[in-house]
């Protein structure tokens, strides 16, 4: 039989850290002398943050969630991955911040892969600044409430992360919310920028005995439609200049309905390139050499595509 590769999968809400703590985790098993290989599957068209991976096998799934439509793809990618002679030596999966984290395990359990892949532990990363607050801004989105639900309930390890974004008393009160939905053998681990104890993030927790596939026809249909109305991403290709002042006022205005933003733009004060990311209704920009196109995703709940692309360039492109 076929070695199994060691797999990790990486769940949680948009803009709360995944990317971070894979970042993180790659590093320690690159110091290991790991060759890793990651699945990484984006809402939107573009991987914006491939540049942040290089040197590494990576398998693209763009514009759907693998909890849909692109199940079969993962499947067989990683299939023809996993046959080939230099395969990689640990596997890291990453979801949308909308995914179910069920539909990637279930894939897993595919039987071209489940002799292959060993799932060692379904990380789910929490925004602690923001928890509390995606309750109740989601309370009547039934399905962004059962989501957020879910990336807990079936996390081997929870990582509260963005503490040093977190008060105290705020802190508090996700970690019992955290813990009441958890049993006591679920290990909870505080962070910041994920940064984690290597154990922690490492150690074999995932039991296949604790899970439990319950797919009715009724439910896939629930399901696709879920993802097709709720959670958009809208992309903005040939981004202009962008004046930066301008752009928080503009991420501010519309942040109850822009929950992520993510891309490479130029800004009007510098000819530098820059990746942005927005998240936590925060706006983080780094400079950087490695770009091929200037190019935005927002994602968000009831956006109106047209509305927001226009009121974009006319308020905040220069
Ligand atoms: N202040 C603070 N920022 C953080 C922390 N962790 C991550 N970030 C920032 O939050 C933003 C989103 O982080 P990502 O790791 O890309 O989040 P993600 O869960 O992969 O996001 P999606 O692409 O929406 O799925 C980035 O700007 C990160 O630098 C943290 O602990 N504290």
């Amino acid at each position: 039989m076929n070695k199994q590769i060691p797999a990790y999968v990486l769940t949680g809400f948009l803009g709360s850290g995944k990317t971070t703590v894979l970042l993180r985790m790659i590093e320690v098993a690159k110091a290991k002398g790991m060759q890793p290989i990651i699945v990484m599957n984006e809402l939107g068209e573009t991987n914006v943050e491939r540049h942040l991976f290089k040197d590494i096998e990576m398998v693209e799934l763009l514009n759907g969630c693998i909890c849909c439509t692109i199940q079969d793809d993962m499947r067989s990618e990683l299939e023809q991955i996993l046959h080939t002679e230099n395969k990689g030596d640990i596997l890291f999966i990453e979801g949308t911040g909308v995914a179910n984290p069920e539909e990637i395990i279930e894939a897993l359990t595919h039987p071209q892969l489940i002799d292959r892949v060993k799932l060692q532990s379904v990380i789910s990363v929490i925004d602690a600044s923001k928890y509390v607050d995606y309750q109740s801004r989601f309370q009547s989105a039934k399905e962004v409430r059962e989501l957020l639900k879910q990336q807990v309930t079936l996390g081997s390890l929870i990582v509260l992360n963005k503490i040093d974004l977190t008060s105290d008393r705020l802190l508090e009160k996700v970690r019992r919310k955290v813990r009441s939905g958890k049993s006591e053998q679920t290990p909870i681990v505080e962070a910041s920028n994920g940064l984690i104890e290597e154990e922690d993030l490492f150690a074999t927790r995932f039991k296949w005995d604790e899970m439990n596939f319950h797919h009715t026809e009724e439910d896939e249909h629930e399901h696709h439609h879920h993802h097709n109305h709720s959670f958009q991403a809208i992309k903005v290709s040939n981004v202009g200049k962008v004046n930066r002042v301008k752009f928080e006022k503009w991420l501010k205005k519309h942040d109850e309905k822009l929950v992520r933003a993510k891309g490479m733009i130029q800004l009007s004060e510098t000819p530098k390139a820059y990746n942005f990311q927005y998240a936590s209704k925060q706006l983080q920009l780094t400079p950087t050499s490695s770009h091929e196109e200037f190019v935005m995703i927002f994602i968000g709940i009831g956006l109106n595509k047209e509305e927001l692309i226009n009121s974009f360039r006319e308020e905040v492109v220069e």
